[in-house]
């Protein structure tokens, strides 16, 4: 059966909303991060890592648990990298001891993007932390070597169609691949802090080159000092997929519209909200600074 949310006695938007400011005022504060990329897209593959554990077949993984505390995952090769992410996130966790880690993680995600000027993400808290026993065991997140029809089959684990999908993969027009990290490397030239549809654009305007990168995989890579993973440039290759990359190339709004339902379809995967009311919308800082 799905994880019951279970609301914070007497928490309310504002607690959440103090927690969201803390998350953005600390990213602020450190910018100079990773080249000056700052922690926002480590914080965004946080929650998608977080939440890509879950597997609907038997319930087991997914945001709901916080689990990433627990040696096992965070040591799961495909989280290298990670680290950096939970270390920002260790004093928010002390200044607000009442948050479950499934939550604080999820939140992470949503601030970061939120403050990157991607669209406002609605989010419900409830998610409650689980024993060690329960935590997944690793190889359950994606291999980037892969094809389209790889990709179509992994998502499928979490029920997501080929346009959801395309919308998710968006999110890599943010930050970057890091040869210690994953063993791939770059974009020298686009890894960015801001959320656009710039990764559709430069899947179709660029002219790719499959190459072989110093860790002896195999990567795209354009003159502009731009690359793709495989399974970024699987979106082109695959016709049905191709269709959605074409359409969020053209259409920003339409492409953050899509990413928004995808992106909280994958936070919240696994857990019945039930009747624990409507999503909160945070205010980005800017909106607050009135
Ligand atoms: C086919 C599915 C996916 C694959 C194979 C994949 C693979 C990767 C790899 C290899 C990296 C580089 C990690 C490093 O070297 O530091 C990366 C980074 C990243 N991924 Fe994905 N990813 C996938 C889906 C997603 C999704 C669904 C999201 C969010 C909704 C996401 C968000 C990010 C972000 C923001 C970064 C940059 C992190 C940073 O700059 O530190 N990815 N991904
Ligand atoms: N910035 C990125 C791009 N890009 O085109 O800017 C492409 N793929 C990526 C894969 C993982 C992380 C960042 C990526």
């Amino acid at each position: 059966a799905l994880h019951l949310a279970k609301a914070q006695d007497g928490k309310s938007l504002e607690d959440f909303q103090k927690v969201y400011n803390a998350i953005a005022e600390k990213l602020r504060d450190e910018d100079e991060f990773d080249g000056y990329i700052g922690y926002g897209p480590n914080l965004v593959r946080l929650s998608w890592h977080v939440s890509g554990t879950f597997d609907k077949n038997d319930n087991s993984g997914g945001s709901f648990g916080g689990t990433y505390r627990f040696k096992k995952e965070a040591d799961d090769p495909a989280n290298k990298g990670l680290q950096n992410a939970a270390h920002f996130l260790e004093p928010i966790a002390k200044k607000f001891p009442w948050i479950s880690h499934g939550d604080l993680y999820t939140l992470a995600g949503v601030t970061a993007l939120q403050e990157m000027q991607g669209p406002k993400i609605p989010w419900r808290p409830g998610r409650v932390d689980a024993d060690e026993k329960d935590t997944p065991e690793n190889g359950r997140l994606p291999d980037a070597s892969q094809d389209g029809s790889y990709v179509r089959h992994y998502f499928g684990r979490f029920g997501f169609t080929d346009q959801e999908i395309v919308a998710l993969l968006g999110a890599h027009c943010l930050g970057k691949t890091h040869l210690e990290n994953s063993g791939y490397e770059g974009p020298w030239g686009a890894a960015t802090n801001t959320f656009t549809n710039e990764f559709f654009v430069n899947l179709l305007n660029e002219n790719w080159k499959l190459e072989k990168n110093e860790a002896g995989n195999k990567q795209y890579n354009s003159e502009k000092g731009y690359m793709m993973l495989p399974t970024d440039y699987a979106l082109v290759q695959d016709g049905k997929f191709r269709k959605y990359v074409e359409k969020y190339a053209k259409d920003q709004d339409a492409f953050f519209e899509d990413f928004k339902s995808a992106y909280v379809k994958l936070l919240e995967n696994g857990i019945d909200f039930g009747k624990l009311g409507k999503a909160y919308v945070f205010k980005t800082l800017d909106e607050q600074d009135s």
